[in-house]
């Protein structure tokens, strides 16, 4: 399985089942898109604001789902394997992409699988096991969460440097080396995890000492 990032704005996620499973999946697409949960029973407090219809999710109203809502995604989440095949095959002759949560590997072409996600936005960092060992992802998920903090500043920083760089009239390579060496900076890294809003400061004078080496340098060679 090959991962993507997914731009869901604009577009819908129909979850069948309401279980602890559904609600999950329902609070990850409810972030950006329109999320409309079909279910009999809805077992948990917190779908992240999707629309909860109680009906039982059978192929005619699947289909009546699918023909209304439009959805880029379907998500089968019952704990009943011929609704999760009928929301399957619903959703594929229409053209979406499904995920079903009670089921991993040999999977059809056009499914999909829901990593363990880690996010300091803009960053995100995904995390799947091939559908091998959900536990393992989100255990990976949990250490990793340690790892970028500061990458959602560090993100910002360099695409604002790339830009100030760019309108500078520093050439591409030259810019390139530049932003390469802020990312890999542990000062740089350093300030930007520290909670004293001083580190401002510190950012600042770390970014503008390398992006001096880097141009210095390589005018002088
Ligand atoms: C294939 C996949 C399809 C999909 O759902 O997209 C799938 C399938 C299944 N999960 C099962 C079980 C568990 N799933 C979790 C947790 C998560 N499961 C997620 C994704 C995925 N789960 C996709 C593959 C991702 C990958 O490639 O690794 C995560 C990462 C993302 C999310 O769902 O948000 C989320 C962690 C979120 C986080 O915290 O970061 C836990 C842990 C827990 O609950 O503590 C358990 C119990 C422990 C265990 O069994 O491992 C079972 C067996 C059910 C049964 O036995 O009845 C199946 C079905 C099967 O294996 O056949
Ligand atoms: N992918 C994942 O991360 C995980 C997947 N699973 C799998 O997902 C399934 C669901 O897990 P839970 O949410 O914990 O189960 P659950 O039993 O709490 O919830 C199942 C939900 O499906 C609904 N449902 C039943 N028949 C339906 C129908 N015809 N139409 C619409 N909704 C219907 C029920 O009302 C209930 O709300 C499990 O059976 C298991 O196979 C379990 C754990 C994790």
């Amino acid at each position: 399985m090959i991962p993507l990032a997914f731009d869901f704005a604009g577009e819908s996620v129909l979850v069948v089942g309401g279980g602890s499973v559904g609600a999950r999946k329902a609070r990850r697409f409810a972030r950006e898109a329109r999320v409309v949960v079909v279910s009999p029973s809805f077992a948990d407090a917190d779908f992240g604001g999707a629309a909860l219809v109680r009906a039982a999710g059978d192929a005619a109203t699947l289909r009546e789902f699918v023909a209304r809502l439009d959805p880029a995604l379907v998500v089968a989440a019952t704990d009943d394997a011929g609704t999760n095949d009928a929301a399957a095959a619903v959703a594929r002759s229409a053209g979406a992409l499904v995920n079903r949560a009670d089921h991993a590997g040999e999977r059809a072409f056009d499914d999909v699988a829901v990593p363990a996600t880690v996010r300091d936005d803009p960053v995100t960092v995904a995390v799947s096991t091939g559908g091998s060992s959900p536990a393992l992802a989100k255990h990976l998920r949990e250490r990793i969460e340690e790892t970028i903090a500061g990458a959602g500043a560090m993100a910002s920083l360099s695409a604002g440097l790339r830009g100030d760089l760019r309108e500078a009239g520093v050439p591409p390579e030259r810019r390139r080396d530049a932003v390469r060496a802020v990312v890999r900076s542990e000062p740089v890294w350093k300030a930007l995890r520290s909670t004293d809003s001083k580190d401002d400061q510190a950012v600042g004078d770390a970014v503008a000492r390398i992006v001096a080496d880097v141009v210095d340098t390589e005018h002088t060679t």
